[in-house]
């Protein structure tokens, strides 16, 4: 088999949560065009239809999967439908990541619990779920989508970080758990991207030289240079990768 050959996902079945637009629909579109049957994840089922759109005009397959994430029962009933409709799940790409960047001091209890809720704790719960779909095939790739954000932060933001790292956590406890059943757990890191959530920081003048000073590479990171680190870990490529953190920032966390 050459190297090329094992970038394909031909056959496998993903979930990619939070995928109608930005970062996640680019993982979709990628884990689509290598050969997955991609199931995308949101909220609101008109983005979700488009996307799905997209993935099949580039002759990839894909269907939507409209739920919250954060709402457990509709997660166990799409955990229900994947199994019941394809008997497997290859590929998991918990993506969804709420952003809600206020100093600690202004959080309230219940929106900690919110917040952590979608970030983290509905990521681990599904991953659970989807493993023992996985372990049947002796057969998965768990992909959390983290951040930069807590292993440096931003003035003014707590919770959000803190959800990130909890994720990072929890992807090296899988790591070791799911490891002996042949499902591999791994991160990556994404830096400032220009999604549409940043449109307006992104097209922001005034932010450039701050950006050209803390970011090697001088720009903003565009959507689709996510894909290939989500390709790469989802197949066999990375079939001996496992618990590690892909950092895609264009080097912004290691600059002095
Ligand atoms: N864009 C960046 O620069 C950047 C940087 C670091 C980390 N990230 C992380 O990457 C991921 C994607 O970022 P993005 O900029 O593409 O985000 P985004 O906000 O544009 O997209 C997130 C998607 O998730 C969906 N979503 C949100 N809450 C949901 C829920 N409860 N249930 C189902 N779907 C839900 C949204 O509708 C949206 O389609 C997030 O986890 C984010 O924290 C992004
Ligand atoms: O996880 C993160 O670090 C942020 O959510 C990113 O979305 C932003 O790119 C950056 O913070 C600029 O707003």
């Amino acid at each position: 088999m050459s190297v090329l050959d094992r970038f394909s996902l031909v056959g496998q079945v993903a979930l990619v949560t939070g995928g109608g637009r930005g970062l996640g629909f680019e993982m979709a579109r990628a884990l689509a065009e290598a050969g997955a049957h991609v199931i995308v994840n949101g909220r609101t089922a008109a983005t979700l239809e488009g996307a799905v759109r997209t993935i099949r005009a580039a002759g990839g397959t894909a269907e939507a999967a409209a739920f919250d994430i954060a709402d457990r029962d509709a997660q166990r009933a799409a955990m229900a439908d994947i199994d019941k409709i394809h008997g497997r799940l290859d590929i998991l790409i918990n993506n969804v990541g709420a952003r809600d960047r206020r100093p600690l001091a202004e959080f309230d209890d219940d929106a900690i619990i919110e917040l952590l809720r979608t970030d983290l704790a509905a990521a681990m719960t599904l991953s659970r779920d989807a493993a023992v779909l996985m372990k049947r095939r002796n057969h998965g790739r768990l992909i959390a989508v983290t951040s930069i954000s807590g292993h440096v932060v931003m003035p003014g933001d707590c919770v959000y970080p803190a959800a990130k790292q909890g994720l990072t956590g929890l992807m090296r406890g899988m790591a070791v758990e799911f490891g002996p059943h042949g499902i591999t757990s791994n991160a990556i890191a994404p830096g400032w991207f220009a999604t549409e959530t940043n449109a307006a920081m992104a097209a922001n003048e005034e932010l450039m030289p701050f950006v050209r000073q803390r970011i090697p590479v001088q720009r903003w990171g565009r959507p689709e240079e996510i894909a290939g680190a989500a390709l790469f870990l989802a197949s066999d490529a990375a079939s001996f990768v496992n618990g590690h953190v892909l950092t895609v920032d264009g080097g912004m966390t290691v600059r002095m």
